[in-house]
C-alpha cells in the first residue's frame, strides 16, 4: 500500500466524474484568482459586462459603470484609494495557470466545463503537461484535440484563454522543442523573478494502462530528470514515439495535482499504483512526492481491483449560481 495516501473520489458514472472534476477545477480557479473557492463575482464593470451575451449591451454597460464611477468620485487620488486601485489592478491581472494532459481527460473536461457559467476562461493560461510531436491537425495532437473539443466551443462572450502549445515547426527536433517549451514556461512563470520551478495552480493528469502519466513512461530515463522543466521523449513505447513532457519536479511543485482515470481497462494499473509503490510507476512517484496536494477522480470500474483504500464522497466546493 502506498505510504502517502491520496484522496480518491470514486463515482459510479462518467458524468459524475466530469461534474466533480469541473467543480474542483473551478474551485482551484477561484482560489487562484480570488483566494476563495466560492468567490461570487464582484459587480465590477468587466464582470457585469461579462454576464451579458450581447457585445453591444456589454459595451453600453461598461461605459455606464465607468461613468458612474467617475461621477461618484472614484478618480480622487488619496493614498488609500491609490493603494486600493493598485490592489484591484493586481487582482484583475491575476491568471489561473493550468497544465493539461491528453487522452480521455479532454472529453471529461469538455463534458464538465463547457456547461458551467462560472469558468472565467479569459483568465486562464493553458499549458500542456505533455505533447506528442505530431501536426496540430492530427487526431494524436493533445493541443489539437483540446482546441477542437473544448476551446473552439467556448461561447465567444465568455472570452478565450491564453493557450501555449508547442512550436509546430520543431516537430522533428524533440530536444529543441522541449527547450523552446521550457522557455515558454520561463516567460510565463519567471519573467520577473528567477524561480527554481514553475508553480502551476493545477496540473491535470490521466494514466494509461501501461502506467504512463503525461509522457513520463515507466522505467524511462525522463523519470529521473531533476534539472530540466521540460524534457524530450524519444522512444515512447506506445502512441507517437516522440514527445515532450513536463518533468516530475515540475508536476510535483504544482499547487494541486489531479488525476482523472476511468474504465475497467485501468483497474490493474491503478491497483499497482496504489498497492505497489515499490514498483516505481510514474503515478506512484507523483503520489509520494506531491503528497497532500493530490486528488484522484475515478469511476468505480477503475478502482475495482484496489483493496484497502478509502474512497471518499466528493463534496462540491463551488455553490452553483
Ligand atoms: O499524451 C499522452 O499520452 C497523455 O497525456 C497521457 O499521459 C494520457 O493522459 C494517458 O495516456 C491516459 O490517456 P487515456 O485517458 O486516454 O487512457
Amino acid at each position: 500500500m502506498t505510504t502517502a495516501v491520496p484522496l480518491i473520489y470514486s463515482f459510479p458514472e462518467f458524468s459524475g466524474v466530469a461534474e466533480a472534476v469541473a467543480d474542483h477545477i473551478v474551485a482551484a480557479q477561484n482560489h487562484a484568482l480570488y483566494g476563495d473557492y466560492n468567490r461570487k463575482k464582484s459587480m465590477s464593470d468587466t464582470n457585469i459586462a461579462s454576464q451579458f451575451s450581447s457585445a453591444a449591451e456589454s459595451m453600453r454597460l461598461t461605459k455606464s459603470v465607468s461613468e458612474h464611477q467617475s461621477a461618484s468620485g472614484n478618480g480622487t487620488n488619496t493614498p488609500s484609494s491609490s493603494r486600493e486601485q493598485r490592489k484591484k489592478k493586481k487582482e484583475e491581472n491575476r491568471r489561473f495557470r493550468i497544465g493539461l494532459s491528453g487522452g480521455s481527460l479532454i472529453s471529461v473536461l469538455r463534458e464538465g466545463l463547457l456547461k458551467r457559467q462560472d469558468v472565467e476562461w479569459s483568465k486562464w493560461d493553458v499549458y500542456f503537461a505533455d505533447e506528442r510531436l505530431v501536426p496540430f491537425d492530427s487526431p494524436e495532437s493533445n493541443y489539437g484535440k483540446a482546441k477542437s473539443q473544448i476551446f473552439d466551443n467556448i461561447p465567444p462572450e465568455k472570452g478565450y484563454p491564453n493557450i501555449f502549445p508547442i512550436d509546430e515547426n520543431l516537430l522533428n527536433d524533440p530536444q529543441e522543442c522541449a527547450d523552446t517549451y521550457e522557455k515558454t514556461l520561463i516567460k510565463g512563470f519567471a519573467s520577473k523573478d528567477s524561480v527554481k520551478l514553475p508553480m502551476f495552480d493545477l496540473i491535470l493528469l490521466g494514466c494509461a494502462p501501461d502506467g504512463h502519466v503525461a509522457s513520463l513512461f515507466p522505467n524511462h530515463e525522463t523519470l529521473r530528470e531533476s534539472y530540466a522543466w521540460c524534457a524530450p521523449v524519444l522512444n515512447a513505447p506506445s502512441g507517437p514515439p516522440t514527445r515532450i513532457t513536463l518533468t516530475v519536479p515540475v508536476i510535483c511543485h504544482s499547487h494541486r495535482v489531479m488525476f482523472v482515470v476511468e474504465g475497467a481497462t485501468k483497474a490493474p494499473v491503478i491497483s499497482t499504483i496504489m498497492e505497489r509503490p515499490d514498483k516505481g510507476l510514474p503515478a506512484s512517484i507523483i503520489n509520494e512526492k506531491a503528497a497532500g496536494r493530490i486528488a484522484w477522480f475515478v469511476d468505480d470500474d477503475a478502482v475495482k481491483d484496489v483493496v484497502g483504500i478509502t474512497k471518499k464522497r466528493y463534496k462540491f466546493l463551488v455553490h452553483s449560481e
